[in-house]
C-alpha cells in the first residue's frame, strides 16, 4: 500500500532522510516513531508531494506520488489544522465534503459524526469545542473522504487522556484502513499498532510492536 524506496531527502544540503526504505503492508496500523528532529514530518511531507524529492520512489496504494492519481487513495491529518470556528460541526463536515464530491451525503455525515461521538454536539459552533472535539472533527473530515491510506501526524498531540483515549478508540476501530501515524508515546502504539517504523539518524528499521518494545523498553521516544 505504501512503498518507499532509496529515498533521499534534506534542507540546504543537509541531509534528513539517507536512502530510506519503508513498506506498509495494506491494513496495517505503522507508527512513525523517532526522536525529536529525527524527520518524521520530513517524511510525511515527502510521501505527500508537499516536499519535493529528487532521490527514490514513493508508492502509494499502486501509485506514484508524482502523479496526481494517488490522492483518491489517501488523506491526511496534520498536527495542525484549520477548521471554522463560526461554523458547526456539522457545517464544516458539509463544507470539507463539498470539496470532494459534488453531492454531499448527508447520512454519512451522520453516521461518521456518531462514530467520533459528536452527533449530539453537531449543531454547535465549534468554537465551543474543547482540544479534543476539534482533533474529533478534523478525524471525521477525513473519514469522509474514506480513503484506503490515512496518514496521520501526532494525532494525540496536546490532549489529555480522556482525549487520548477517545482518538486511540475511533482509530483503532479503523480496521480496514493502512495507517501511517507519527507518535511520541509508546502506550498508545501499544494499544493501536501493529507496527513500528523507526527512524534514526536517517535511516528506518520496520519492526513488529512487539519486537520494537523488547528493544526500547523505554516510556516515551
Ligand atoms: N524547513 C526546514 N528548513 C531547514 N531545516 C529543516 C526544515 N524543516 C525541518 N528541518 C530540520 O530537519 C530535521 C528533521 O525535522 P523534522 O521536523 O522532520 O523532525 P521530526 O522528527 O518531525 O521532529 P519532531 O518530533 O520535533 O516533530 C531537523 O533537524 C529540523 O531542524
Amino acid at each position: 500500500m505504501i512503498e518507499i524506496k532509496e529515498l533521499s531527502q534534506g534542507y540546504q544540503g543537509k541531509k534528513v532522510l539517507d536512502q530510506v526504505n519503508l513498506t506498509i503492508e495494506k491494513n496495517e496500523r505503522c507508527a512513525l516513531v523517532g526522536r525529536n528532529g529525527a524527520g518524521k514530518s520530513t517524511l510525511i511531507h515527502t510521501i505527500l508531494g508537499i516536499l519535493p524529492h529528487k532521490r527514490g520512489t514513493v508508492t502509494l496504494g499502486g501509485y506514484s506520488n508524482k502523479q496526481q492519481t494517488w490522492k483518491k487513495h489517501v488523506s491526511y491529518l496534520p498536527e495542525k489544522f484549520h477548521l471554522y470556528p463560526h461554523l458547526t460541526g456539522e457545517e464544516n463536515m458539509r463544507f470539507f465534503a463539498a470539496l470532494d464530491t459534488k453531492k454531499i451525503d448527508e447520512n454519512k455525515i451522520i453516521e461518521i459524526l456518531k462514530m467520533v461521538s459528536l452527533a449530539d454536539d453537531r449543531k454547535q459552533p465549534i468554537n465551543g469545542y474543547s482540544k479534543g472535539m476539534l482533533q474529533r472533527l478534523g478525524l471525521a473530515v477525513i473519514l469522509y473522504y474514506d480513503t484506503e491510506i490515512i496518514i496521520l501526524d501526532e494525532p494525540t498531540s496536546g490532549l489529555d487522556p480522556i482525549g487520548r483515549k477517545e482518538i486511540l478508540k475511533i482509530i483503532h476501530s479503523l480496521q480496514d484502513k493502512t495507517i501511517l501515524m507519527s507518535s511520541h508515546y509508546i502506550d498508545e502504539i501499544k494499544q493501536i499498532c501493529t507496527h513500528v517504523a523507526f527512524l534514526n539518524q536517517g535511516k528506518i528499521e520496520k519492526y513488529t510492536v512487539d519486537a520494537f518494545l523488547e528493544m526500547h523498553k523505554m516510556e516515551e521516544l
